[in-house]
């Protein structure tokens, strides 16, 4: 193959099931026929792209129609890239670099300012401007003692909701947290049903379907879990495991962790993706129970325009600094542009003023929705600080009172 005969070109309908073949090949799977039949529905809502090796389909990459909640709480088209496979023949020759050149495009053209990923692997993105914008910590309790709490439990009834009735009470509760928590992707019907209520989960059969629990009325919190039983022969522990849980105050959340670390028959709990800066970390009253077991990167995103992601987002503090931009995809991007914002205005316009901060564009992602402050990245010698105390003002300004967070994988 030749870069001359490689072609970038949208896959049509007619052709997902090539781009599913491929993706099942890369990723090892083998899934069953439910599943193959909803991952080609969700393929069919995509923008979907194809690399061709004349007639050969040998890079395949599909792209969410999602929305981002981003500081302040506006909702932003942000187009979540998944699916991302190249045939292992073809690996090391620039199919990837050219479908995600193509979908910046793509972007560009449709007006997303933004684009978003989880990522298989850390190393790959952030040469295409990606950075990590949230994190996610995997929280793990020994439920065979009652968990020590410092918040009392809130005494609302506890019920358990039928899986068919529950997206029509969790989602306009999940919407609501979406304007105070960034990071977090707009979730449709069919996205609770598929992804979050699916009877059997796609990682563990031996996981039961899943349960609701809705605490108070009007809702005052939830938790979506599943569980399985303990195993005599290797003493292991039946296991809870969370899936997701929003509760109003500390002690809606109390009694939810309360409730899930009590169920019969189980002697774990094991929370995947929590916010870092989930409560429970701090009432719990005695954290060798509840340990945090993993700290990793979520959602990366990519600012595909850097004026309009700014622009959509709040700002906590008044700023006023230049930031001297590296974009190598993206040229619009680059450049030397003075940043004045405050919680009452904003302008980012180009100059030719010094820079107060040296930034390539992943940085600057890595950044935007407050999970790193620019501080860090200066420490870490990734942003240059020219000017003394201008990472501080970009930090204050920055700052969100909740941390961003996304558990929605995809
Ligand atoms: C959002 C998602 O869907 S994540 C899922 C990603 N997909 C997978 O992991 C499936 C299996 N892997 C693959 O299909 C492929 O190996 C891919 C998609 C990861 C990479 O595709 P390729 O076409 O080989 O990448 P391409 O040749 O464009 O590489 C571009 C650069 O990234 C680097 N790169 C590619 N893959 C990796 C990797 N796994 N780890 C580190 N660097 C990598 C290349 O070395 C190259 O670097 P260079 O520009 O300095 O030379």
């Amino acid at each position: 193959m030749s870069a001359r005969s490689l072609q970038i070109r949208d896959v049509p309908e007619s052709q997902i099931e090539r781009g599913l073949a491929l993706a099942y090949l890369v990723f090892h799977e083998n899934p069953e026929s439910d599943r193959r039949k909803h991952h080609a529905e969700v393929l069919a809502d995509c923008l979907r792209l194809g690399a061709y090796d004349g007639d050969e389909l040998v890079g395949f990459a599909a792209a969410h129609p999602f929305s981002l909640s981003v500081p302040g709480g506006a909702d932003l088209p942000c187009p979540g890239l998944t699916f991302v496979s190249v045939a292992p023949t073809h690996r090391r020759r620039g199919v990837l670099s050219s479908m995600i050149s193509a979908l910046l495009d793509r972007c560009t053209q449709r007006g997303a300012p933004l684009v978003s990923l989880w990522a298989s692997e850390a190393a790959i993105y952030g040469r295409f401007g990606f950075g990590p914008g949230t994190y996610g910590a995997t929280v793990e309790i020994d439920t065979r003692r009652p968990l020590a709490l410092r918040v009392a439990p809130d005494e609302s009834p506890l019920r358990l909701v039928d899986v068919a009735d529950a997206p029509a009470l969790l989602a306009p509760y999940f919407a609501e947290t979406r304007t105070r928590r960034a990071g977090r992707i707009a979730r449709t019907d069919s996205w609770w049903r598929e992804e979050w209520l699916v009877e059997k989960d796609e990682e563990d059969e031996d996981l039961s379907p899943p349960r609701v629990v809705a605490l108070g009325d009007p809702l005052a919190g939830y938790a979506v879990y599943r569980t399985k039983p303990g195993d005599e022969d290797t003493h292991a522990q039946g296991l809870v495991r969370v899936d997701d849980l929003e509760a109003d105050t500390p002690e809606a959340a109390a009694a939810l962790w309360s409730f899930l670390t009590a169920i019969d028959l189980t002697g774990r709990l094991r929370a995947w993706g929590r916010p870092v800066d989930d409560p429970l970390l701090l009432f719990a009253a005695d954290r060798d129970q509840v340990r945090v077991t993993e700290s990793s990167p979520s959602l990366w995103v990519r600012l595909v325009d850097v004026r309009a992601a700014l622009a959509a987002r709040t700002w906590a503090a008044p700023v006023d600094v230049v930031l001297a931009v590296r974009d190598d995809q993206v040229p619009a991007n680059a450049g030397s542009f003075r940043l004045i914002a405050s919680p009452e205005g904003f302008s980012y316009a180009p100059t030719g003023d010094a820079p107060d901060l040296s930034l390539e564009v992943r940085d600057l992602a890595t950044a935007y929705m407050g999970a790193t402050s620019v501080g860090s990245l200066v420490r870490a010698g990734l942003v240059v600080q020219h000017t003394p105390g201008a990472a501080s003002m970009f930090d204050a300004a920055l700052r969100t009172e909740l941390l961003p967070h996304t558990v929605d994988a995809f």
